[in-house]
């Protein structure tokens, strides 16, 4: 069924487009696209959970339109974010014969989008691509704003480029069979906006996180939206983070440490070490005397609520030590002339970059984090 459709635009001068938030829209995935398009035909990269529930749909979608897809089917999960999955992907969109005029679909969550994008990014020196995201978090976050790329061992999301995606599509109805793990962990994003600059939409999510995990779709897509809108103004102002964008990567310092830590397994999913790290980076600031003590106390009784992993405690198996873990922080893309950066908190909403950060409250944070476990 079609309902009210959002658009929010994200306003690049060449480079801008819609991200359009709504129900109904993969029905409509043809027309939407069919103006972006030199000739009737599309390659659709996809991974085989979401081809099983969502591929045939999209397929629909676009025949109403005349518009013909052939489709490469990845494995689901993290891993597949590395260089034996790009190059199958390049070199299969090269197989189809896909020319520098045509468009490119990324069907999947922000593993698909993040891989799918570099892939096109770097097609023939770029073909344009359109994100059909189906995971809370590729819907409230990496399908705006252009980051690409690839992990490598080294660290997060080290391999990569700002490719711009011609159109996003978030049916919000592809989310009812996202299992409750993937949403939770979508909704540490959704969680980190709030903290990062807006408190009121902390406050609204304090209230309205549950019925958002109860799939009520009212407040599905008000979320997303508004989740969205914050994305696009910020990288408005920021396209290749510069300055402001960087506040996008509240809790990622640690949480792509961990990520690395735990080898890109299931062990620890990106949006639970973002609401994990957000918490730590709350910690950190209130250890540095930037926040109050309520603040972080706050950050984890909204986490606890939503049933939301929250310390390192929660992450099965080994962790590295507090050295190791500084060491996988050092490699965070952030890091300039050596220093680390990271995004503090002044308050739940106000967020800032520093790379003032005391090696002791880093420390100290990181040992008593360990010391739960
Ligand atoms: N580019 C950016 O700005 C940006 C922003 C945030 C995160 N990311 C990246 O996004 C990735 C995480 O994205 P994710 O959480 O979507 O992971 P994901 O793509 O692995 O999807 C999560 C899980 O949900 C499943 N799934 C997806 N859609 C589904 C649906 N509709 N129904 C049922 N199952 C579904 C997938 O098969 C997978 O098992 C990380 O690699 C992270 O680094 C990028
Ligand atoms: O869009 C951004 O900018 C972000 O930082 C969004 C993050 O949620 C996302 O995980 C991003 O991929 C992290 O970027 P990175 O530059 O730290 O790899
Ligand atoms: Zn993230």
């Amino acid at each position: 069924m079609a309902d009210a459709i959002d658009d929010v635009a994200v306003d690049l001068g060449a480079r801008s487009y819609v991200v359009r938030v709504g129900r109904g829209l993969m029905a409509r995935a043809g027309a939407e696209i069919a103006p972006l398009l030199n000739r009737p035909r599309v390659a659709v990269v996809t991974e085989r959970t979401v081809a099983d529930l969502h591929l045939e749909a999209l397929r629909a979608g676009l025949a109403a339109a005349g518009i013909e897809m052939e489709a490469l089917i990845l494995p689901p999960g993290e891993s597949t974010k590395s260089w034996p999955h790009l190059e199958r992907t390049v070199e299969w969109l090269l197989e189809q014969k896909v020319e520098r005029g045509d468009i490119v679909i990324a069907l999947g969550g922000g593993v698909i989008g993040d891989l799918v994008g570099f892939a096109a990014a770097i097609l023939r020196r770029g073909v344009r691509f359109v994100q059909i995201p189906t995971s809370l978090l590729a819907q409230v976050d990496s399908s705006v704003g252009g980051k690409t790329g690839i992990n490598s061992a080294q660290g997060k999301n080290l391999i990569g480029a700002f490719h711009q995606p011609s159109l996003v599509l978030a049916d919000i109805d592809v989310l009812d069979t996202l299992p409750p793990r993937d949403f939770l962990a979508g909704y540490g994003e959704v969680v980190k906006y709030g903290l990062l600059g807006d408190a009121e939409y902390f406050e609204w999510l304090e209230v309205n996180g549950p019925a958002l995990a109860r799939g009520d779709k009212g407040t599905r897509q008000a979320a997303v939206r508004h989740a969205v809108q914050m994305k696009a103004d910020i990288v408005a102002r920021d396209e290749t983070e510069q300055g402001d964008r960087a506040l996008l990567n509240l809790g990622h310092t640690f949480g792509h440490a961990l990520e690395a830590a735990t080898g890109y397994s299931d062990r620890l999913l990106h949006g639970e070490g973002v609401a994990i790290g957000c918490l730590l980076a709350f910690d950190l600031s209130a250890r540095m005397g930037l926040v109050s003590q309520e603040a972080p106390a706050r950050v984890a009784a909204h986490l606890a609520d939503m049933g939301m992993k929250r310390s390192l405690a929660d992450i099965a198996g080994e962790l590295p030590d507090r050295d190791g873990l500084i060491a996988l922080m050092a490699q965070d893309k952030k890091v300039v002339m050596g220093q680390m950066r990271f995004i503090l908190a002044r308050d739940i909403g106000d967020s800032f970059v520093s790379s003032e950060v005391s090696s002791e409250a880093l420390a100290a944070v990181l040992d008593e984090a360990l010391r739960q476990r």
